[in-house]
């Protein structure tokens, strides 16, 4: 069947001409100019605004200008011949409505800078990228440069949520801890997390924009900025910590042993960027201090082979039938999600504070076990990305009610030297000495003092704690409406798996 399109030409206003192309959901550009011509094409969900006022026609979009390159902002500036106006106006008309299909346009948008993240880049970010965006999107746009820790925090705890479609962070994933943190101290709690988060990465990890991104687009500022524009809201799980009398919540990980010493002993190293995690590892393989707690969990899911089945059978529902069930998609922007397309959903969440905990008990032995192994560190959390160089939860699944937690034995300096190479793509989940459950819940116990506990990359201390899960709690904003990590067996699985079935258990159930 012959396809649609629209064609509209310009006088571009710094001379050349511009050839437009609107062919069902693509915009193709031609820019002729006196010595060069350039040609792209984009999905029309890349299109920021189109508007004409007379003869002038404006449109701003983010185009990628080779497969592998970065996202550059564009503005094509035009006018076109005198008695056309109706047919640009027709266009600009055409091509906006694409270009929000399902989505809410000119947003309000909550946006909190951290002058401190990562290298310090946040702030010149904010100003050369993601303002510029949001601008031309027609955004509603309140910002605020935090002051300090806790501001955002304090931020969030007041803010009219009824005003703003979505809070946007240009951070790290801290903020992103404190404004969760933010939300769970309102009296309304439930309520104001159904007030999606966007993050722009300028942190030194960015695990949450990797994994709404993806490994090609999650340090990406100008793809982030496009996700609050016209990103769709997801649920995702949060998680209780309770530690003696206070309860943390944590959107992405807890850890305790070496990767805590990583996070929380590399602060030093923030010019670095993401590379200080690397140092910060490699010193903790050489000194391989054993990480002194119990850990014990209620376990849903111990098979690794039944985690990979379940992420896949979870990405399913995205997929578009007859393709290949083991690719994810590229972005859309427009598929199904959990929550309302276009913007947050107002109606479901009750104004009540935040769920009762299910597993505070103690007397709870049912399907709870202890690791008696010595242990280099504990990671639990959601979302598959804790850096660019390291996915710790490849089969985190956003909704799914589980906690991923993840023991790491002591074991060779070899092995966990060579995981290095495959950290970023997931291999460490096929280590013989790292444990992996999917758990309801799971409780960590010192035995020794001196050690560093970090939730969300943040420091508490080095106490006992619990932490629990609240299923489809919270809300981000995603272009899919699933994390964007891929994962799959590798081809030499089954010879692996048979060396597995014969590794000796190192857990007791509790009586
Ligand atoms: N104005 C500020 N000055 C100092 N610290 C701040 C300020 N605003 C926020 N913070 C704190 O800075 C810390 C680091 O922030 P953030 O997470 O944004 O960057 P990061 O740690 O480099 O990134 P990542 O968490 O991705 O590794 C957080 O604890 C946050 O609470």
């Amino acid at each position: 069947m012959a396809r649609t399109s629209h064609t509209l030409k310009l006088s571009g206003v710094r001379g050349g001409c511009i050839e437009l192309t609107l062919t069902d959901a693509f915009l193709c550009v031609q820019r002729t100019g006196h010595f060069n011509r350039k040609e792209y094409e984009t999905d029309t969900r890349n299109v920021l605004w189109a508007e004409c006022a007379g003869t002038m026609v404006e449109i701003s979009l983010l185009v990628r200008k080779s497969a592998k390159a970065a996202w550059s902002f564009v503005q094509l500036n035009g006018r076109c011949a005198h008695g056309e106006e109706g047919t640009a106006c027709a266009f600009t008309d055409l091509l906006m409505t694409a270009a929000y299909a399902g989505t809410k346009r000119q947003r309000r948008l909550r946006v909190l800078v951290n002058p401190h993240s990562g290298s310090g880049n946040a702030v010149s970010n904010y100003s050369k990228k993601v303002e510029p965006v949001l601008r031309a999107s027609r955004c509603l746009v309140d910002v605020t440069f935090t002051r300090d820790r806790g501001h955002a925090t304090e931020i969030v705890k007041e803010l009219p949520l009824d005003d703003f479609d979505a809070i946007v962070t240009v951070s790290g994933d801290g903020l992103i801890h404190e404004v969760m943190n933010g939300f769970a101290a309102r009296a309304d709690a439930e309520k104001a997390f159904r007030t999606p988060v966007a993050p722009i990465p300028c942190g030194s990890g960015n695990g949450l924009s990797l994994d709404l991104l993806g490994i090609q687009d999650g340090s990406d500022v100008f793809a982030a900025a496009l996700n609050a524009v016209k990103g769709q809201p997801m649920s995702v799980d949060l998680m209780s910590v309770q530690q003696n009398t206070e309860r943390v919540y944590s959107f992405m990980t807890q850890t305790v042993g070496l990767l805590a010493d990583v996070d929380l002993g590399t602060e030093n190293m923030r010019f670095l960027g993401s590379g200080r995690f690397l140092l910060g590892f490699l010193r903790g393989v050489i000194t391989m201090k054993h990480c002194p707690v119990t850990l014990s969990v209620k376990v849903a899911e111990s098979d690794k082979t039944q985690m990979v089945h379940a992420l896949h059978a979870s990405r399913a529902r995205f997929l578009p039938q007859k393709s290949n069930p083991h690719h994810s998609q590229s972005p859309s922007y427009g598929s199904a999600t959990s929550v309302d397309p276009n913007g947050k959903d107002p109606g479901s969440a009750s104004t009540a504070a935040l769920p009762a905990l299910d597993y505070a008990s103690s007397a709870d032995t049912d399907g709870w076990i202890t690791l008696t192994c010595p242990l280099l560190y504990v990671y639990a959390g959601k979302g598959p990305f804790v850096s660019r160089e390291f996915m710790q939860f490849p089969v985190s699944v956003p909704d799914d009610g589980l906690i991923d937690v993840v023991a790491q034995e002591v074991g060779s300096r070899r092995e966990l030297l060579e995981s290095i190479s495959t950290a970023p793509q997931g291999g460490n989940f096929w280590l013989e000495h790292q444990h992996y459950f999917k758990a309801h819940a799971y409780r960590i116990e010192p035995y020794k003092p001196g050690g560093c506990f970090a939730v969300d990359g943040e420091a508490y201390p080095f106490a006992p704690f619990q932490v629990e899960v609240h299923r489809g709690l919270a809300t981000l904003l995603s272009p899919c409406g699933y994390y964007q990590a891929k994962f799959d067996f590798p081809s030499d699985y089954e010879t692996r798996k048979d060396t597995d079935d014969e590794e000796a258990g190192c857990f007791v159930c509790a009586s």
